[in-house]
């Protein structure tokens, strides 16, 4: 069960992401439960986790931050994650908040992983009041995403109730974006002309689509 106790505002050093992080993980969106939008309106694209273990041994069961591209060539035109883009080969880099386990709160018996993708962060956050209204953007089944893993954040917990696990996701979500917001961090989103050569290279990565590198 979640400790009763409060949340540190941002998770992982201020200094950038520590060993093991960077993480790369990728795949195409699957169907999961069908639980993110319909019972806590929060949607949350499930990559397949079949190799996790043998590949990711350091990628325990919990909640991580990081950034995802969605590859631009399977997008609809007017989907938001393109920004407006045309459907070609400019990738969009966007902060997300994902957890990866066996949803205690749920009892799944197979580990996913899933990924909520966050508005961008120059966009005033739409979860830091106790209302929250949680980023949906038009559906991606079947788009192949990209997530860069740069830091962790708690444990996967149960809850005494469905409105205590979407608060805590709020918070997730806040964590995250705080997170990101640390300049150490920003420049795997934003390009500000001074990235070194590794955040570069991952950066690329994150932008690389079936061999083809998109623009970013
Ligand atoms: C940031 C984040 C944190 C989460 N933390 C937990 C958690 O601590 N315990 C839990 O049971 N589920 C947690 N979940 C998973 C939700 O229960 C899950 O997204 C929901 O069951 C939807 O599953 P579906 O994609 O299969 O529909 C978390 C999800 C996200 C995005
Ligand atoms: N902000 C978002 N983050 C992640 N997925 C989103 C978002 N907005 C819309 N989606 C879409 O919603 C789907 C996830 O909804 P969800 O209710 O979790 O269903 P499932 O159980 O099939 O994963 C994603 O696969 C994606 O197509
Ligand atoms: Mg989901």
């Amino acid at each position: 069960m979640r400790p009763d106790k409060p949340r540190d505002p941002v998770a992982g050093p201020d200094a950038g992401p520590e060993n093991p992080y960077p993480v790369r993980l990728s795949g195409p969106v699957i169907k999961g439960f069908g639980r993110g939008s319909k019972d806590l309106g929060i949607p949350t694209a499930n990559i397949p986790a079949d190799d996790l273990s043998e590949q990711h041994p350091e990628l325990t069961s919990g909640v991580y931050y990081g950034v995802v591209a969605l590859d631009p060539q399977n997008l609809s035109q007017e989907n938001g994650a393109t920004n407006g883009a045309e459907k070609s080969n400019s990738a969009t880099l966007l902060p997300a908040v994902l957890s990866i386990g066996y949803n205690p709160f749920y009892k799944n018996t197979v580990r996913s992983v899933e990924i909520h993708i966050m508005p961008p962060l120059t966009q005033p956050s739409p979860t830091a009041v106790a209302q929250p209204k949680f980023n949906r953007l038009p559906d991606f089944y079947g788009t192949q995403l990209n997530l860069l893993i740069l830091g962790y954040i708690r444990p996967e917990y149960d809850y005494v109730s469905l409105d205590a696990l979407i608060e805590d996701i709020r918070i997730d979500c806040e964590v995250a974006r705080q997170s990101l917001l640390r300049e150490a961090y920003q420049q795997y989103i934003a390009d500000d002309g001074k990235t070194s050569g590794q955040v570069n290279e991952d950066r690329k990565w994150l932008a690389t689509f079936d061999g083809a590198s998109a623009k970013i």
